[in-house]
């Protein structure tokens, strides 16, 4: 099939990369020459699992192709996805602006029968809104299909996830479209959920919010474990093993960030209000997590009183491991916060966006973990990166002023830590060691 996907971000790249390992001949549209020019020169823009190897395989085989050119490529392909982002406003809700503009293009080069294929996330009704907008536009009726394919890849593994996922969902309105759909994804192994367009929609924040709500939860709970003395590594283990309830995301930390659950919580809240729906339980899991991923600055006004002048070192500044994504990282919250304390913060994460430097200029970004905790008060461990599970304490001793880790993500062994008599704090497993 000749596919077009309109934007080569990280579901943008993955969809097009995919489809073209597939046999479709790809062409993937960014307005961002920069990206274009590296992504056609095999060069990946994101960090990636597996990420370089199939953008050369997929560009020596001519499979696809990166481009500026929206109008041409519209003319040449049957089906088209749009993957542009479609970010959150101050007031919660979803800026669909991205998706308006891109629409605006499609209507001006659409020449005969094409499906357009929703694939950010966007709100419900944003299908029909699409619809209307290329009518209004000019665009006959017969001219075009909408469908919602909703994206569940998670980032780091998101090559992985695309060809494996759990489900695929398609949200159609024509039987035309649900035919090509199917056959579009026949190669895949993974079971399909043909529905309205509404409820693909309404699926994916769906999802995401039920994910972010056991985070949450679990915070809770390792929250009350801090305080009673209990391990909440064995509860959640414990609760886990039940599979209605299943071990994942039962990791206890300093909450989730990213550029999707956040975001995609406060959009469920707004999209009910809209529909007169009050989300207590939705809107309490985006309270909690606001609260829990500022815990370390918590713990350190406890401990310290005035942070004045104190020497903090940040380790990892992604939301997560696995990716240079700093979208949301509770790091970012933490760091702004020590800031207004009058820290002074030093950071290590060998991966983060250089994105980074334009959001705190005046941090110190040590270029070595070691380097990092020369003179430190503390350090606060915010992404689950292997290198810091791995870190060598006594090393770590001898470099601190003050041999303090507060573990947000849970990494460090309980009885490694206690033989280095080093004081420590993490999310759920017993409150203070050696404090
Ligand atoms: N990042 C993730 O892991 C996931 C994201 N999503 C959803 O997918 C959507 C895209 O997310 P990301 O890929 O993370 O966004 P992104 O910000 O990484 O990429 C969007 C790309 O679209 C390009 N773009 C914007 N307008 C354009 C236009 N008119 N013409 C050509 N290119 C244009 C931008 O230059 C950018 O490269 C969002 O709705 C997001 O919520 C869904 C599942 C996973
Ligand atoms: O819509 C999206 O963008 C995507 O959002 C998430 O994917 P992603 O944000 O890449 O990362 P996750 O692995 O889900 O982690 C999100 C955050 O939750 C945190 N987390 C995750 C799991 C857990 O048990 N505990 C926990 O604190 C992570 O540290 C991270 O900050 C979903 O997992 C994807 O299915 C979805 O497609």
């Amino acid at each position: 099939m000749n596919i077009c996907v309109i934007g080569a971000g990280y579901v943008g790249l993955i969809t097009s990369l995919c489809f073209a390992k597939q046999g479709n001949r790809v062409i993937c549209v960014d307005k961002d020459i920069e990206k274009v020019d590296k992504l056609n020169k095999g060069i990946p823009t994101i960090f990636e699992e597996n990420l370089e190897e199939l953008l050369n395989e997929c560009l020596t085989s001519k499979t696809i192709f990166f481009t500026k050119d929206i109008h041409q490529t519209i003319r040449d392909s049957d089906v088209i996805f749009i993957a542009v982002g479609t970010p959150e406003m101050d007031n919660w809700d979803v800026d669909i602006s991205q998706v308006t503009e891109v629409i605006n293009q499609i209507s001006y080069s659409i020449n005969d029968y094409k499906i357009i294929v929703n694939k950010s996330t966007v709100p419900v009704g944003t299908q029909k809104y699409v619809k209307e907008l290329l009518i209004r536009n000019g665009v006959s009726k017969d001219k075009f299909d909408i469908v919602s394919n909703p994206e569940f890849l998670r980032e780091g593994k998101a090559i992985y996830d695309f060809l494996n996922g759990d489900r695929i969902v398609i949200g159609y309105d024509s039987e035309k479209a649900k035919m090509v759909m199917e056959k579009l994804y026949s190669t895949f192994n993974t079971k399909v959920v043909f529905t309205q367009p509404e409820a693909a929609e309404l699926i994916k924040y769906a999802s995401n919010a039920f994910l972010a709500t056991k985070i949450s939860f679990i915070n809770e709970i390792a929250n009350l474990c801090n305080k009673v003395g209990a391990n909440i590594e064995t509860v959640a283990y414990a609760i886990g093993l039940d599979k209605r309830i299943s071990p994942e995301f039962l990791k206890a930390g300093i909450g989730y960030g990213g550029s999707c659950f956040p975001k995609d919580t406060k959009a469920l809240v707004k999209i009910g209000e809209k529909n007169e729906c009050d989300f207590k339980i939705v809107n309490s899991a985006i309270k909690v997590n606001e609260e829990q991923r500022l815990l370390p600055v918590k713990v350190l006004l406890d401990k310290y009183k005035s942070l004045k002048g104190k020497v903090i070192t940040i380790l990892g500044l992604t939301f997560k491991a696995g990716t240079n994504d700093i979208r949301e990282s509770p790091s970012l919250f933490i760091i702004e916060e020590l800031l207004k304390q009058g820290t002074i913060i030093k950071a290590y994460d060998s991966e983060a966006s250089p994105e980074i430097k334009q959001i705190f200029p005046n941090i110190i970004y040590c270029h070595s973990l070691y380097d990092s905790l020369i003179d430190s008060h503390c350090a606060v461990i915010c992404t689950d990166w292997e290198e810091f599970s791995t870190i060598d304490l006594s090393m770590l001793k001898k470099k601190m002023k003050n041999p303090m880790i507060i573990d947000g993500r849970n990494l460090l062994d309980l009885e490694e830590v206690k033989k280095n008599n080093l004081q420590y704090y993490s999310v759920g497993r017993g409150n203070w060691i050696n404090y």
